[in-house]
């Protein structure tokens, strides 16, 4: 009965990765919708996945930020970068948003980018330490600070948006005010980690950063209705049937064992 009552906050998805079938996509009924969360019910599932499902947040993260680089790996390839080497700039936050942006750097790198992390605010929490101690074993460099708009363009060839996600509110505090101002002014496309950062968790941000890839974790959150990118992909692929049924997420079948699902 839960698709009935379920109306608005959704997306139709597509069983093919590839290609935008319009046939398929008239033919999708109510029955497979997507759910699309709110800012509450986005952080009740992350509390239970941790709480009642005894997952831990290492775990759960490195799930999402191997999906984040699989997404970027598809929407762009290596062999289609502009710029060699295959750089990659990585902005991460200071809460678990930005820890799935350090482990989708260590991905990158292991498939043959180049990212380089910035990550201005570091918690003091063992996990995020571990992660920048992954990353600097593996070559990745950080950056003591934001380079300018025209210095990304010129030297990066896409940008990991990782600074907020489910838990922002309100205005943004610096640094990172000064850090969206740069992407809002960037060519290069910008792939944002779970929601795209300083929008509005539900109502999204006309005024903020256009990302052109979105990688929504578990679900996608009411935001992603205003997302206008190319691409939107659902990764976190950690879901117990139980709880995705409980929330009714109503969560597309990813194909074979891939980790991430291209939605329309
Ligand atoms: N279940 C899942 O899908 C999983 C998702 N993961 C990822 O985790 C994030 C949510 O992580 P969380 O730590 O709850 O929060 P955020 O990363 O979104 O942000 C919290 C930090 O941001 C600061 N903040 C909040 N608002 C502002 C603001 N207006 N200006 C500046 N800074 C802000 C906040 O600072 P405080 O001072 O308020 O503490 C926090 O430091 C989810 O989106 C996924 O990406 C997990 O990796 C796995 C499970
Ligand atoms: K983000």
């Amino acid at each position: 009965g839960s698709v009935l009552t379920h109306t608005g906050a959704c997306a139709r998805v597509s069983s093919n990765i590839y290609t935008k079938d319009l046939a398929h996509r008239q033919a999708c009924t109510m029955a497979n919708t997507i759910k699309y969360l709110g800012q509450e019910e986005a952080q009740h599932i992350d509390e239970e996945l941790f709480n009642e499902y005894s997952f831990s947040v290492d775990q759960l993260m490195e799930l999402a930020g191997l999906s984040c680089a699989t997404a970027v790996s598809k929407g762009y390839p290596l062999q289609s970068l502009l710029k060699s080497p295959p750089r990659v700039l990585v902005i991460c936050g200071p809460g678990n948003n930005g820890g799935d942006g350090l482990v989708c750097a260590r991905h990158l790198k292991l498939f043959g980018y180049e990212p380089s992390v910035l990550y201005p605010k570091r918690p003091s929490k063992q996990l995020f330490q571990n992660l920048t101690t992954q990353c600097e074993k593996m070559d990745i460099s950080f950056l003591t600070e934001m380079p300018e708009a025209d210095v990304i363009d010129e030297a990066y060839n896409l940008v990991v948006d990782a600074i907020f996600g489910f838990s922002f509110k309100g205005a943004v505090r610096e640094p990172f005010g000064g850090i969206l101002s740069q992407l809002k002014k960037i060519t290069v496309p910008i792939a944002s980690v779970d929601i795209p950062s300083g929008w509005d968790v539900e109502k999204g941000s006309p005024d903020g950063i256009q990302p052109d890839m979105l990688i929504s974790l578990t679900a996608p959150k009411k935001a992603a209705n205003h997302f206008k990118g190319r691409y939107h992909f659902l990764g976190g692929r950690f879901v117990p049937p139980a709880l995705e049924l409980k929330y009714q997420l109503n969560l597309p079948k990813y194909p074979g064992t891939d980790c991430v699902y291209q939605l329309n």
